[in-house]
């Protein structure tokens, strides 16, 4: 049964959402890198160390692009007190992301983040919101990316006609639509993950309990808690700059995914990868439960020249 009150799209359209600093040092980029897996089968991967250690100091580290999904964190403890919006954080799952990097991210930085709402929908049986996080470097005004978090909320959905249900975007719609190609991938990579990476992962920001507490993860419905999407995503971008981009990280213009699966801390993660143009298709398979957890694409800059 619909819960007609469960969101009065007027009220939370009309939210204005308040703006959020961050700050952050070398050793978070570092310990993001770890939690996203980098090292994590060999820690002298040179393509890799770059990302936790410099020969001339910490300030040198490269900063993987998918860093910057950090800095929207400051809008999840918002959500609760969104007027017109009523859901079950429990029930709570990370739908979609899309990422656009300006420039290349700073090793340390203190980030002024704008927040807007960028999309809400009607899905029946869930409703889902959208938000954007522009976020500037505070010492020089520019502006380093852009993150749109979709968030799927269980149970929250139902508050409009079901002949015409809710929906309202502010981005183009084919900036979030693609196909797997019916072709063999270009080329494939395959990493574990550990069963203790979502404690890991967790340093970097996000203790929502779903992904560290038996209870709340069975409360959510799963066997165990889960790992953070954004990890996920970390491991499957780190894939495409591997083997794409010869290990340049800057090569990264702008990423899209879809979380279609939950995954599980431990859980073998297989990226096929397909080339088109500028354009790397990606599908991430959990290899145990053989079952696709996550796809979208990454807009490159430019090809590597060895490719
Ligand atoms: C930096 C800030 C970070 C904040 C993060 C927030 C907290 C983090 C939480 C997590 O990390 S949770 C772990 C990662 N996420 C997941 O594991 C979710 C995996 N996906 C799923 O389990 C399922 O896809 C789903 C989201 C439960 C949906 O499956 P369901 O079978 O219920 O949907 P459908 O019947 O297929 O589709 C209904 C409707 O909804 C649309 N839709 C489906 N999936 C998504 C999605 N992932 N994102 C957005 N929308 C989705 C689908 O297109 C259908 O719409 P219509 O076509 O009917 O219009």
């Amino acid at each position: 049964m619909a819960d007609h009150s469960a969101c009065n799209p007027d009220l939370v359209l009309a939210h204005k959402f308040s703006e959020k600093i961050f700050t952050y040092t070398e050793r978070d980029v570092a310990v993001y890198a770890l939690g996203v897996g980098a090292c994590g089968r060999d820690a002298l991967d040179t393509d890799e160390l770059k990302y936790v250690y410099h020969e001339n100091g910490q300030q040198f580290i490269k900063v993987l692009p998918t860093f910057s999904t950090i800095f929207s964190l400051g809008v999840l403890p918002q959500l609760g007190a969104v007027p017109g919006l009523r859901f079950d954080k429990r029930l709570l799952l990370h739908g979609q992301q899309y990422i656009e990097i300006y420039k290349p991210l700073p090793a340390n930085a203190t980030i002024h983040n704008k927040i807007t709402l960028a999309g809400l929908h009607d899905k029946g049986k869930a409703s889902v919101l959208e938000l954007e996080t522009r976020s500037y470097e505070k010492e020089s005004g520019e502006l380093l990316s852009l993150n749109r978090i979709s968030v799927f909320l269980r149970g929250a959905g139902g508050f409009s006609d079901p002949s015409k249900p809710f929906t309202y975007s502010n981005y183009p719609v084919n900036q979030t639509s693609m196909k797997i190609p019916k072709t063999q991938p270009f080329t494939v990579f395959e990493d574990c993950t550990q069963p203790s990476q979502a404690l890991l992962y967790r340093l970097s920001g996000d203790y929502n309990p779903l992904h560290s507490d038996p209870m709340v993860g069975k409360a959510a419905g799963f066997s165990r808690p889960i790992l953070h999407g954004l990890c996920t995503l970390g491991f499957a971008v780190r894939a495409i700059i591997k083997c794409i981009c010869r290990g340049d990280p800057d090569m990264i213009k702008s990423i899209f995914a879809r979380f279609l699966l939950h995954v599980y801390p431990g859980e073998t993660l297989i990226t096929e990868m397909w080339l088109e143009d500028l354009r790397v298709i990606y599908q991430v398979k959990v290899k145990e439960r053989n079952r696709a957890v996550l796809s979208g694409y990454v807009q490159l800059h430019r090809l590597a020249a060895s490719l």
